[in-house]
């Protein structure tokens, strides 16, 4: 019988580089949250070795990368070091969000294959060793793998209680260009900025919007340099109708703009596709469970 994972798209709402460690690393407050839009990872069991293919609109970015380098194998890889597990089955990968993009959909796959296969296999692994895993594979992964709204420092790996949220539709688009991380963390050249102060409930989006306005995406400003495109996004979304608030997430680039409602956030990617930018678009609303 195969099994399910969703491996959800992560969207940080603020981002502040905070310090850098010794090994160059950087030091973040981030308040990630995350969106409807999901890749899909199945497993189909069976006594062969393990196998990865890829399906969906976005597989074919993968496929050129050796399947043993993709994030999900060597989740795999790890969780099945020291234990007497066999690597085997078929797992397919339905991509559909788009790759390097500041979403981090390759940290939620990586999440969700150790979520998936410590279930198909059977291990009960202690989620302190889980997260431990996470943080092997990605700065992001740990979060990704706790897969609800939640407060990153350090280098993402320390998770505390996010701020209720309200309910609150999201668009999200990405211009195609994709970006590598470590190249917008090392073009960043701006001061350190503060830990943010946060309510423990924001009870309406204009409520959120007001102390987001206030915070920052610090990995903004060396994006929009090295990807003008993203410039262009965020005064689109800023303009469509309903748009509450427009930022871009990690580290590019795609943006996201948040609505009163999943409604008004769909009319609004409806208008957007109307215009045919050829942009990955894609409207839905905010995950609301907390840690
Ligand atoms: C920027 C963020 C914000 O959530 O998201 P994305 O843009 O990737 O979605 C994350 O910190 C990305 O996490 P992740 O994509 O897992 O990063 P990793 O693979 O661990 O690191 C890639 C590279 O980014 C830089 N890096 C990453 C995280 C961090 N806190 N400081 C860094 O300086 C390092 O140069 C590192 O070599
Ligand atoms: N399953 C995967 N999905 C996406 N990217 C992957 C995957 N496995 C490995 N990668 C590699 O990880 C890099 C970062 O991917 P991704 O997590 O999509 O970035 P971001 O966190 O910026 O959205 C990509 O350039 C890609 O080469």
């Amino acid at each position: 019988m195969s099994l399910i994972e969703t491996a959800h798209a992560k969207i940080n709402l603020y981002l502040h580089v905070t310090g850098r460690r010794p090994d160059g690393y950087h030091l973040l407050d981030s308040l990630a949250v995350f969106a409807g839009a999901a890749d899909r990872l199945i497993y189909e069991p069976s006594g062969s070795p393990l196998t990865l293919d890829l399906t969906g609109p976005f597989g074919m970015k993968l496929a050129d990368d050796a399947t043993d380098d993709n994030l999900v194998m060597r989740a795999a890889r790890f969780l099945a070091e020291g234990t007497d597990v066999a690597l085997t089955g078929r797992l397919v990968l339905e991509k559909n969000l788009p790759v390097a993009s500041g979403i981090g959909g390759g940290s939620a796959d990586a999440a969700a294959t150790l979520r998936l296969l410590d279930r198909a296999w059977a291990l009960n692994t202690p989620q302190e060793r889980l997260l431990a895993i996470a943080a092997r594979l990605g700065a992001d992964v740990p979060v990704c793998l706790v897969q609800r709204s939640t407060r990153m420092r350090g280098i993402g790996e320390q998770l505390a209680p996010a701020p209720a949220l309200p309910a609150c539709g999201m668009v999200l688009v990405n211009c195609g260009d994709a970006i590598a991380t470590p190249a917008i963390f090392r073009t960043r050249n701006a001061a350190f900025s503060p830990e943010a102060i946060l309510p423990a409930a924001w009870p309406t989006v204009a409520a959120m919007t007001a102390d987001l306005a206030r915070l920052t995406n610090d990995l903004e400003p060396p994006a929009r340099t090295l990807c003008p495109a993203i410039s262009m996004v965020l005064d689109v979304i800023a303009a469509l109708p309903g748009c509450q608030f427009s930022r871009m997430s990690g580290s590019g680039a795609t943006c996201f703009g948040l609505f009163n409602s999943e409604e008004d956030a769909g009319k609004a990617a409806d208008a957007l596709r109307r215009e045919a930018y050829p942009w990955w678009i894609w409207a839905g609303s905010v995950l609301r469970e907390r840690v």
